[in-house]
């Protein structure tokens, strides 16, 4: 997978100028996760991705191709976006009517949209409740039944935005799950998230942003070492991170392990 933002910049009809300039790019499979303060451009950024939103100035590539030269509708096929939230994403009578509306809209057989919709409602943890109404579902029921409208398309780019938002730590589980297996089925996970934690363990790729800009993109585990670009990003590191920069930890730390094996280096250094 191949993401190309040239020059973008991006202003909404009432002035506000959401992207100066923005160029950065993706490559491969990694995770990627967007992270910067409130306002900072993030979503507006991802909304690029499928056409929702189209540059003001500069251009965004997918493997080679000009996002603006097809309709929305024909990368809604290939690229998934998951909102913030599910509420406005949802709006069908029941659950595995939300899973088949897709794979139905392309003209799937009814033979492969069962199986998707097996596949995925149990990947989503759903398939006890195929036949319930989106609206009596919990709140973090109602998110995995949005993650999996867009999963039965089988999208190569899935963008979910804020995902860990109201999940507790058996829905993260279930979620870092998701990520990894869309991995290794050869789909790119982007995600827009202030949870640092998440980010750290399951996002290798870090695009930080501020005030509409791309301050740094690269590994997750660099930047997070970089007290200052993420300073200047209003963006607090894991705490784990926190603890390994206070102690003078030069090495990267995103998690204890880590930590562990960068204070037992130091001490064998000495
Ligand atoms: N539909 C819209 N119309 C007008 N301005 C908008 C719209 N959506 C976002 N903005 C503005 O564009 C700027 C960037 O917003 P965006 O939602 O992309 O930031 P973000 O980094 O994703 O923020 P958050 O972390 O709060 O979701 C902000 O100033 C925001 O108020």
């Amino acid at each position: 997978m191949n993401i190309v933002f040239r020059d973008v910049s991006f202003c909404y009809s009432n002035g506000v100028q959401a992207l100066s300039s923005v160029s950065v790019s993706i490559d491969g499979l990694e995770p990627v996760a967007v992270v910067g303060k409130n306002g900072s451009g993030k979503t507006t950024l991802l909304k690029h991705l499928n056409g929702m939103l189209s540059p003001t100035k500069g251009q965004v590539c997918i493997n080679g191709v000009d996002v603006t030269t097809r309709a929305t509708a024909e990368w809604a096929q290939s690229i998934g976006y998951v909102f913030q939230n599910p509420d406005d994403q949802l709006f069908l009578e029941s659950v595995r009517a939300e899973l088949e509306f897709g794979p139905k809209q392309i003209g799937l057989d009814h033979v492969e949209i069962r199986h998707r919709v097996d596949v995925i409602s149990k990947l989503i943890g759903l398939e006890d409740v195929l036949d319930c109404n989106p609206y009596d579902l919990s709140p973090s029921e109602k998110k995995f039944c949005a993650f999996g409208s867009v999963l039965t398309m089988r999208p190569s780019i899935l963008v979910l935005d804020e995902p860990t938002c109201g999940q507790d730590a058996r829905d993260l589980d279930r979620l870092a799950d998701i990520i990894a297996r869309l991995q290794d089925a050869g789909c790119l996970v982007m995600a827009v998230s202030h949870d640092m934690r998440f980010v750290a363990r399951w996002f290798p790729q870090l695009i930080v942003m501020c005030e509409g800009a791309v301050l740094a993109a690269g590994e997750t585990h660099n930047l997070l070492m970089q007290k200052d670009l993420l300073e200047r990003a209003c963006v607090l590191p894991p705490p784990v991170t926190q603890v390994a920069l206070g102690a003078g930890i030069r090495s990267p730390v995103s998690s204890v392990a880590e930590l562990i094996r960068s204070v037992e280096q130091g001490r064998n250094d000495k």
